[in-house]
């Protein structure tokens, strides 16, 4: 490979072999990201790989990660073409939130969603968001009244249903009963996407192998029409009724669908695209109360902190609310340090000009991963990082503290949206869960690493009440 002085050539990296390019090279371990920190002990902290024909660029360091995401971000705004994600977007993946090219739209977009989906924790926003989830958690302790105790039992369904109803609640102003049979439907489908999302595919590539993969872009394509028509008929055709273009917008649809009226760049279908990207976040929310749930029973240490810290704070007498949060550092911490453990990569991103990175030349089309596996379990940036620490995160006993490096939603002008909806609706869940049961698991669950994502059909829980 190229040596370190020649800094205007491409990122040295592995020779790539006809057709396949390297991905030969990403099968070899759990993640790719694990394949990538093995590989950038060999080429260094910036290199390049082939994957299938695809010329891409590897970042494994905090500073060079800033370089993309921050510095240089109006060079690397763009993603990757891959036909999934175009199957899940109507056909075009500009239709999404997350894996459009960066556009005037795209600002637009971004601008729309940022009062009702990035609300400030002072703002009457979040006052909303605690409402709607006070509302929605009373719902859900009776519906987990209606499973059986102490037996293993499937709750990833009814946490992704309290989730969603929480999303609809705040940004549509509805919700659904739990056993209505299209809502189930949906919920489910959504979480199959997410799942999905979170995979990778040769085929993303090596779009060669399209036909084998025939059946699988069937499926989910079916998945995404089946949400759109319920979105459609459920949500936005009856609040499209009772909309009151001259009022006060009541929600997140009403601001859309105002917006329409005035912006001939806007579309019915970005509309309708825009409010079912936001309402599958709901799915990323319930994953990662799995994933937390997951350490709760692996380490009851942890349980066991997070159950005196809610029963002091609401001295037993009351349900926790979003603004507890405070008061409760030690729940808090262990949704970092659950989401630091999983990992969640951050979606790639691509050079829309020719451009550098760590002074090597990086050419217009490259994809751009980050690697933020290392960023999240590297020795280099953790004390004891295997160890699952929810107090590396706490200092002086009661403030939260992350470390600069630690970006689990990205950073730059492409950063996660949702991320405040994340930290409150999963606050607010865990916390309620931890208060009113024990949970254990019959067989400890195996995640997989550098994912956010349980499988749709996951491991079970059981609960045991503590009243
Ligand atoms: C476990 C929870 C979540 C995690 C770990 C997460 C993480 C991320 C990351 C890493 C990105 C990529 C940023 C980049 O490319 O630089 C992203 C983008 C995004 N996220 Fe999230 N996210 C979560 C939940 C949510 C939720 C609940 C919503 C919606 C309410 C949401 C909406 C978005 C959107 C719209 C983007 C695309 C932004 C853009 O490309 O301009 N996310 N998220």
């Amino acid at each position: 490979y190229l040596p370190q002085n020649r800094k205007s050539s491409t990122a040295p990296g592995p020779k790539p072999w006809p057709i396949i390019g390297s991905l030969h090279l990403l099968g070899q371990h759990e993640t790719p990201f694990q394949a990538f920190t093995e590989l950038s002990k060999i080429y260094g902290d910036i290199f390049s790989i082939n994957l299938g024909t695809i010329p891409c660029v590897v970042v494994n360091n905090f500073r060079l990660i800033k370089e993309v995401l921050v510095t240089k971000g109006a060079d690397f705004g763009g993603r990757p073409d891959f036909m999934r994600f175009h199957k899940l977007f109507g056909g075009d993946r500009n239709n999404s939130l997350a894996l459009c090219d960066w556009s005037s739209l795209q600002k637009t977009r971004r601008s729309l969603a940022r009062t009702y989906c990035s609300p400030r924790f002072t703002s009457l926003q979040c006052d909303r968001v605690n409402m709607v989830a006070m509302e929605e958690l009373r719902i859900f302790l009776t519906e987990l009244q209606k499973l059986p105790l102490e037996e293993p039992v499937d709750l990833k369904p009814v946490i992704l249903k309290a989730c969603a109803n929480m999303f609809t609640k705040y940004m549509c102003s509805t919700s659904f009963a739990y056993d209505d049979k299209n809502f189930s439907q949906v919920v489910r489908y959504f979480d199959e996407i997410f799942w999905e999302i979170n995979q990778g595919y040769a085929v993303d590539f090596m779009p060669w192998l399209l036909p084998m993969y025939t059946g699988h872009m069937k499926k989910i394509s079916n998945w995404a029409t089946v949400i759109r028509k319920f979105i459609l008929e459920r949500i936005i055709d009856e609040h499209k009724a009772t909309l009151d273009y001259d009022g006060i917008p009541r929600d997140f649809t009403d601001a859309l669908l105002m917006h329409l009226e005035e912006d001939p760049n806007m579309s019915w279908h970005h509309i309708i695209f825009e409010l079912e990207d936001f309402i599958g976040g709901h799915s990323a929310i319930g994953n990662l109360v799995m994933v937390t749930l997951a350490a709760v029973v692996k380490y009851p240490e942890v349980a066991s902190k997070m159950q005196k810290e809610v029963d002091r704070v609401t001295g037993g007498t009351r349900y926790p609310t979003l603004f507890d949060k405070e008061a409760m550092p030690y729940t808090e911490a262990t949704i970092w340090e659950a989401l630091r453990q999983a990992s969640s990569p951050i979606v790639p991103h691509v050079a829309t000009v020719d451009s550098t990175i760590g002074g090597f030349t990086v050419s217009k089309g490259s994809v751009i991963f980050i690697n933020n596996y290392e960023l999240n379990i590297g020795e280099a940036y953790w004390d004891n990082p295997k160890k699952f620490k929810p107090e590396r995160f706490i200092t002086s006993g009661q403030t939260i503290l992350k470390p600069a490096h630690f970006i689990p939603f990205s950073t730059g002008k492409r950063t996660c949206i949702g991320q405040k909806l994340v930290q409150y609706f999963c606050f607010v869940l865990l916390a309620t869960l931890v208060q009113n049961y024990h949970i254990e698991v019959p067989e400890m669950p195996k995640l997989k690493p550098g994912c956010v994502a349980v499988p749709p059909d996951c491991f079970k829980l059981i609960l045991k009440s503590r009243t």
